[in-house]
Parts: C-alpha cells; sequence; structure tokens
C-alpha cells in the first residue's frame, strides 16, 4: 500500500536582497509517495536547498501549501519535526565527544530512553558502517565517516521521512559511491521515504527511483531516470576525425544522415543524437566512407542526465567544469 508523503503545490519563496527580490522557489509542486527515494537534481541556485527548508519547516513559504508526513509545515511544523529527519550542508559540528555518545544524546533530546537511544545508536553505527569509529571523538572522524554520523543523527528517532541536502558534497568519489551503497542499505532494511539533493548527475541517476529536475525554482521534469533519458535524450555518437577539414566535410554527410538531429562541432571531433545509436552509427559510418571522408574514431554512449538537462534547457549541468560540452579529440 502506498500512501503520500509529500504533496506540495504552488510552494513559493522570495527573498529580498538588497531591495531586489529573488525567486528562489517559484510554484513548485512535488509529490512524494511512502518509501520513495526521490532525487532533487538541479544547477547551482535552482532552489533545490531552499525547497527542502521549506518541507522541513526551517523556512516558512512566501506562498504555496506543503504537507509533509500528513501535516502542513506552515500550521503544524511541530508535528512535521517530530515525523522527519533533517541532515542540512555542513551538519555535525566538531564535537570532542565520542561517536556513539554522540548518538545518544541525539536520541536523548528526542525524547528516547538512554537504553533505547542506545539501542538504536548501536544499530545504526552497524548498518552505516561506523564500528570502528564509534569509540572515536567525532572531530577526528574523516569527512565520509562524519557524513556516515550525520545520517545515523537524522535517523536516530526512527522518522519515516529522511531529507538529505547535497549529502555527498565534498566527498571525494570514492567515500560518495560507499555512502551511495550506505543509502540504499538503510533505505532497504528500513523502507524510510528519502528525498535528497544533489548536484552530481550519477548520483542522481544511480541511487534515486525518480529524478526531480529543478531549474529556476521550478519542476521542469519528473520521472525515472530512464524514462526521463528515452524521453528527452538520444544515443550520443561521438566522431573523431584526423583533420579538421575531415571533421567539417563529414558534418554535410551526417546533417544529410541524421536529419533535425542535434550536432555539436569541436575541432576535429563531432557529436551528434541518434535515437538508437547502436543500430544507426554502422549506417552513418558506410556512408561517410561513401562521402570520402575517413574517421578516426567512433563512440556510442548512451544519454546521461545531463543530456537530458541539456535538451530541456539548453545549457548543461556540468557548465564551469572542465571539458564540458566538448567532443574530446
Ligand atoms: N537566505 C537567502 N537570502 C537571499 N537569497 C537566498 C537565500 N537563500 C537562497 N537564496 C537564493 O535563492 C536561490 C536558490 O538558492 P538555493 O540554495 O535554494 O539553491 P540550490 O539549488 O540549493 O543551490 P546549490 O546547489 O548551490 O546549493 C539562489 O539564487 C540563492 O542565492
Amino acid at each position: 500500500m502506498t500512501s503520500t508523503m509529500i504533496r506540495a503545490s504552488g510552494l513559493t519563496r522570495h527573498f529580498n536582497v538588497k531591495k531586489e527580490k529573488v525567486e528562489a522557489v517559484s510554484g513548485l509542486d512535488l509529490h512524494v509517495e511512502h518509501g520513495e527515494l526521490v532525487a532533487l537534481l538541479g544547477p547551482n541556485g535552482a532552489g533545490k536547498s531552499t525547497t527542502l527548508r521549506m518541507l522541513t519547516t526551517l523556512l516558512r513559504p512566501t506562498s504555496g501549501t506543503a504537507l509533509v508526513a500528513g501535516h502542513d509545515v506552515s500550521t503544524e511544523p511541530k508535528a512535521v519535526r517530530g515525523r522527519i529527519g533533517y541532515i542540512g550542508q555542513g551538519n555535525g559540528a566538531a564535537h570532542s565527544q565520542r561517536a556513539s555518545d554522540e548518538l545518544t544524546s541525539q536520541g536523548r533530546a528526542y525524547g528516547l530512553t538512554t537504553a533505547t537511544a542506545k539501542t538504536r545508536a548501536a544499530e545504526l553505527i552497524g548498518t552505516l558502517g561506523l564500528d570502528a569509529v564509534a569509540g572515536r571523538v567525532v572531530s577526528s572522524l574523516s569527512g565520509g565517516q562524519r557524513r556516515r554520523l550525520d545520517i545515523a543523527m537524522g535517523l536516530i528517532h526512527t522518522p519515516p521521512l529522511l531529507f538529505l541536502d547535497e549529502p555527498s558534497t565534498g566527498l571525494d568519489p570514492q567515500n560518495r559511491a560507499n555512502l551511495a551503497e550506505h543509502v540504499r542499505d538503510l533505505r532497504e532494511a528500513s523502507g524510510t521515504t528519502m528525498v535528497l539533493t544533489t548536484h552530481y548527475l550519477e548520483e542522481a541517476d544511480q541511487l534515486a527511483e525518480r529524478v526531480v529536475i529543478i531549474d529556476h525554482g521550478t519542476v521542469i521534469a519528473d520521472d525515472t531516470p530512464a524514462a526521463l533519458k528515452s524521453a528527452h535524450a538520444g544515443d550520443r555518437v561521438k566522431l573523431w576525425f584526423d583533420h579538421d577539414h575531415d571533421a567539417r566535410k563529414a558534418m554535410v554527410t551526417i546533417g544529410a544522415f541524421a536529419g533535425t538531429a542535434p550536432l555539436r562541432h569541436h575541432g576535429s571531433g563531432v557529436e551528434v543524437e541518434l535515437a538508437d545509436g547502436a543500430q544507426l552509427t554502422p549506417k552513418l559510418l558506410r556512408a561517410l566512407d561513401d562521402a570520402l571522408v575517413p574517421v578516426a574514431g567512433v563512440e556510442v554512449a548512451r544519454p546521461t542526465l545531463d543530456d537530458v538537462f541539456l535538451s530541456l534547457t539548453g545549457r548543461s549541468l556540468r557548465e564551469g567544469e572542465p571539458g564540458a560540452g566538448e567532443v574530446a579529440a
């Protein structure tokens, strides 16, 4: 049986910055069912954290409504807070308590008895792979361990709904993968509904069952990663040529072959989007051969969520990252 965990309608939040109105979130709608793992994905400043802060009652909406775990965030904030866990950006102050004690204290703060808090802390230490460091002071933990402790802190009172604001920001790829694995295990073991924000495309793709893409404070797409990719992006075929003039010549053949499919040209590389790359690439190579354009290399890649974002907005989520949008030679 499913039931609605979050129902937000027309959620809006403005900020006044030096007499100018910043519309951080504008008319955002979001539904999350019990047991789902949903990622809010979007570029910097898209409004993900502001959305999370409204859903967790840390910030009042300017307008719109949100029911979270059955309660209204504006009129029943206390009831909402008792039913959720929230792991914000940069939690985990450098406390001098031992990790296990920190967790037990947090449980006591939520009204658990000492015995229950200790049992629950031990369970979470096990699930999150913190056994080896449970007796160490929190300030001595690594970034990845600290982040897992943050998650344990957010789950100590066994909330049915957990919010994680950019849980893996600042972690290296290995720790990011490790954290993702723990989040998945936790969810499988407990059935906790989870909503996380991220600007890591791979994280959203691999971890979430549903990805809600946010841009300029509003939802621009909402579906499973696979459905988003098949609806908004085809396969990416990258071709390399020995000379720039070959690449330019190839553009003519490819343009005629692929019709209106988007083309990107960078130096001696060309990128083309084909609905079925596996089937059409050999035909494309034959067409280039017939046109006497020698191809130096080819690669067919399945679309990523970045391709989806690009197709929806004309921008890359990776803008600003080295090599973004280029076809490497
Ligand atoms: N307290 C605030 N005062 C003024 N402007 C704010 C405040 N909080 C957020 N904003 C602005 O609202 C917009 C959305 O910010 P938000 O932090 O929600 O984005 P985000 O998607 O979480 O970005 P990031 O991925 O960088 O964390 C940004 O333009 C930001 O500068």
